[in-house]
């Protein structure tokens, strides 16, 4: 079996022209510890950092209609690239040892996000059993976070992003609006402890229903609106990009797509600004089909909770978190669609909505307000107004 080399750029030609496969990978992305093992097995050549790509012939005032279509829909459909230099988090906390927050933390760990992670559970032994299990994995893979875990709230301590899981997740026959009550106790706890403890974390809230918990999240710390954010946009868009993909036949990577709104029944996936190959989705897919996949990226969570009965998601929300720490940490840029609480964006106020944006060391950067189709929008403003309604706003 081949040795695997990891290979600078300048030799890239020289890898494809020898008919190697050649992988890009990022330095401290997930993928990278992942892509090395499985390289390490295969003897494939592993390329730090973005690859130089030709630029595409200019032609006598024509355009491309590729470059068209980029043009209309500037950055969004674009990939969200990743510079060379990520910052490493100090201390990353997960309230919430479950099935997403020990997802998070094996992620955490194995792309050395973090020096430290500290894991935090009500249920005895659960957190502490995690982060020594985590730890009992260094041998292995080389994994160089101290993993810690316990039931004590001030475990969060000076941690820079603190991600919060706790509490129930829904069971088949129940929305995760029935979470509300008994989540919000749990999140009113979690912000007590981060408000004294690690005051100037950025939090991300992953416990349901989202955006609702969100809201309770800003009010009980009493946090500006940059340092608390929601997870669901990364997670739903991933499941409108692999619907798209499975209906189109061709590879997740190939689909640009994105949600927005709530998460739940009044979720916002935007076809209009998808893009198979770079090209509108009705190039490849009839309007049926589109439909089909928005409805399945609605109803994804419930698919799973139907077929697993005792609980929720867990792997693909964890890789959903972990892409919003990657961009809080540097290792991605562009937009990426979080739940924040919107102050006049799209015409929207005092309400927690997911939206695309810019995030940054210190969390929400900027909104970016883009054009929407009239149902895209009324789709947005219906899921403001449905949040509103169940908070009694
Ligand atoms: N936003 C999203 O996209 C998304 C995706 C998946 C799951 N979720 C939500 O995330 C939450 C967790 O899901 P899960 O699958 O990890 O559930 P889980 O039951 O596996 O884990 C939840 C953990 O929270 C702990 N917990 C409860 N109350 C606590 C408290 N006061 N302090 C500390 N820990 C406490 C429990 O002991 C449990 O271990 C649920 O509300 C679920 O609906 C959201
Ligand atoms: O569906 C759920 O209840 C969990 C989560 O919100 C999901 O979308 O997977």
């Amino acid at each position: 079996m081949a040795t695997p080399r990891v290979i600078g750029s300048d030799a890239v030609e020289d890898a494809r022209r020898r008919g190697r496969i050649v992988f890009e990978v990022l330095p401290g992305d997930i993928v990278t510890a992942l892509a090395r093992e499985t390289a390490e097995r295969v003897g494939i050549a592993l390329v730090d950092g973005p690859l130089e790509r030709p630029k595409p012939p200019r032609t006598d005032g024509a355009v491309s209609m590729r470059r068209v279509l980029y043009r209309r829909s500037p950055k969004w459909v674009a990939p969200s690239r990743a510079p060379r230099k990520a910052r490493k988090l100090g201390k990353l906390a997960l309230i919430g040892a479950g099935g997403v927050g020990g997802n998070i933390a094996h992620l955490a760990a194995m792309a050395d996000i973090a020096d430290e992670i500290a894991l935090i559970d009500i249920t005895p032994g659960l957190a502490a059993s995690t982060a020594l299990d985590l730890n009992h994995t260094s041998g292995i893979t080389g994994a160089r976070a101290r993993c810690v875990g316990g039931e004590a709230m001030d475990l969060v301590a000076g941690a820079d992003v603190v991600v919060v899981t706790a509490g129930r997740a829904r069971r088949p026959g129940m929305t995760r609006a029935d979470l509300i009550d008994v989540n919000a106790r749990v999140i009113r706890q979690s912000a007590e402890a981060i408000r004294s403890a690690a005051p100037n974390a950025i939090v991300i809230v992953v416990t349901n229903p989202l955006d609702e918990m969100t809201v309770e999240m800003l009010r009980a710390t009493g946090f500006p609106r940059e340092q608390v954010l929601g997870m669901a946009g990364t997670l739903d868009s991933s499941r409108f990009r692999n619907a798209l993909a499975m209906a189109a036949g061709v590879t997740p990577a190939d689909v640009e797509a994105f949600t927005l709104g709530s998460h739940g029944d009044e979720m916002a996936p935007i076809p209009s600004r998808a893009r198979i190959k770079g090209r509108p989705l009705d190039v490849f897919l009839s309007r049926e089909q589109i439909e089909a996949c928005v409805q399945d990226a609605i109803t994804g969570g419930g698919q799973v909770v139907a077929l697993r009965k005792s609980g929720s998601a867990t792997i693909a929300p964890a890789h959903a978190s972990i892409e919003l720490i990657d961009h809080i940490r540097g290792a991605r840029t562009g937009p990426v669609p979080v739940s924040v609480m919107l102050h006049g964006e799209y015409g929207i106020d005092g309400v927690v909505l997911g939206v695309p944006a810019h995030l940054g060391a210190g969390g929400l950067v900027e909104v970016e307000e883009l054009r929407l189709t009239a149902k895209e929008n009324a789709a947005l403003q219906n899921a403001a107004e449905a949040i509103r309604v169940r908070l009694g706003l």
